[in-house]
């Protein structure tokens, strides 16, 4: 494939799953049948990633976004259309699309778990038949920012969630792939191991070699990470652009709680509008131009303020009013952000 060529091209892919319907609903003319239930996963999806693209993948639960790294890994068939990875079809050309990716999903794990991850290691650099050298070679650049050393001779069923999750990605990464599919990396880590993770997956965008496709629900990841972002609702992109567009969700951060002993009269502020109340707190939200500290210093200025939490919206919030914004019925309320 030439360079221009996208890594990854997903063309009007659609994905449905049948599952048994209700038992309740038999029926004496037809005893012997059980009706089923068609769920679309995906709907007529197009995706282009290029080479060094590090792209997030967002959705809230039941989006469609494992379904489509399933259709993308070549686990899934889609129903209609076409999915190219390196040009490949990662369904009938499994053996070699393996070659081009990693991939990682939460916390289950592709490590043989009565062995150490080391043997591990050693045995996928047999099956990707890796020389020696660049296997040492990954190996320590893994371990340097990963400190898989500490623990990889230690059978994997012995490991903690952080450590085991750590050699997951060493062990995605270990063929240098092209292409690096993860889905929610860090889910249920503590902050130090999540910043080691993210160390690697900065180092790992800074090169420009890799496509990687990252679904997760911790927005703070994905600012840290992501330049492009895809939203996926209801099976279909409803949003696909650069993150300095998530204007919307950006403003919608921005926005924290203010306490007071009593539920307070209306509040009449300069540089900022009142976004919700409930009780005595009340959710502002900083006008354009200005920024939570002013907003403070106001507050605190002219208001019987308890306390302050910078507590932004969550990441459903975010999504919220970037599915608000993409879909044609106009938006209610305010924006997801709650309170
Ligand atoms: N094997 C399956 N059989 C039946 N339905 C399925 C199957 N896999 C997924 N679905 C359905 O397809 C839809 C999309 O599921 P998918 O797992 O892709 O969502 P998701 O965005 O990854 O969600 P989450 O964030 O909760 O992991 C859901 O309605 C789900 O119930």
């Amino acid at each position: 494939m030439s360079g221009v060529e996208p890594v990854i091209d997903v063309t009007g892919v659609t994905k449905t799953f049948r599952s048994w319907g209700a038992a309740g609903a038999w029926s004496i003319r037809r005893p012997f049948h059980r009706p089923t239930e068609r769920a679309v996963a995906l709907d007529d999806v197009h995706l282009r990633i290029s080479r060094g693209e590090f792209v997030g993948l967002l959705g809230q639960n039941g989006a469609g976004k494992s379904t489509l790294i399933k259709l993308m890994t070549g686990l899934l068939l889609p129903d209609t259309g076409t999915v190219r990875v390196c040009g490949l079809d990662p369904y009938a050309d499994r053996e070699r699309n393996a070659r081009n990716m990693g991939v990682t999903f939460g916390q289950r794990t592709q490590l043989w778990w009565d062995l150490p991850a080391r043997d591990s290691f050693s045995i996928l650099r047999d099956v990707y038949g890796l020389p020696g050298e660049v296997w040492r070679e990954t190996l320590t650049e893994l371990d340097d920012v990963l400190t898989l050393s500490e623990f990889w001779d230690t059978p994997v069923r012995f490991l903690s969630l952080g450590q085991r999750v750590r050699c997951d990605l060493a062990a995605a990464l270990l063929h240098r792939p092209r292409v690096l599919f993860l889905d929610e990396p860090t889910i249920g880590l503590d902050v130090m191991v999540k910043d080691q993770v993210r160390e690697l997956l900065s180092r790992l965008a800074a090169t420009g070699d890799h496509s990687v496709v990252l679904t997760t629900h911790d927005m703070a990841e994905v600012e840290a990470l992501c330049r492009r972002i895809v939203v996926i609702d209801r099976g279909r992109v409803v949003h696909d652009g650069q993150r300095d567009r998530l204007a919307v969700a950006a403003d919608a951060e921005q926005s924290f709680l203010v306490e007071f002993e009593t539920p307070p009269p209306p509040l009449d502020l300069v540089r900022a509008t009142v976004v919700s109340v409930k009780g005595a707190t009340v959710r502002v939200r900083p006008v354009p131009g200005a920024d939570r500290a002013e907003v403070t210093a106001e507050l605190l200025a002219a208001h019987p303020v308890c306390s302050v939490r910078y507590e932004g919206a969550t990441a459903e919030d975010i999504l919220r009013a970037l599915h608000q914004r993409a879909r044609p019925e106009p938006a209610t309320g305010a924006a997801g952000v709650a309170t």
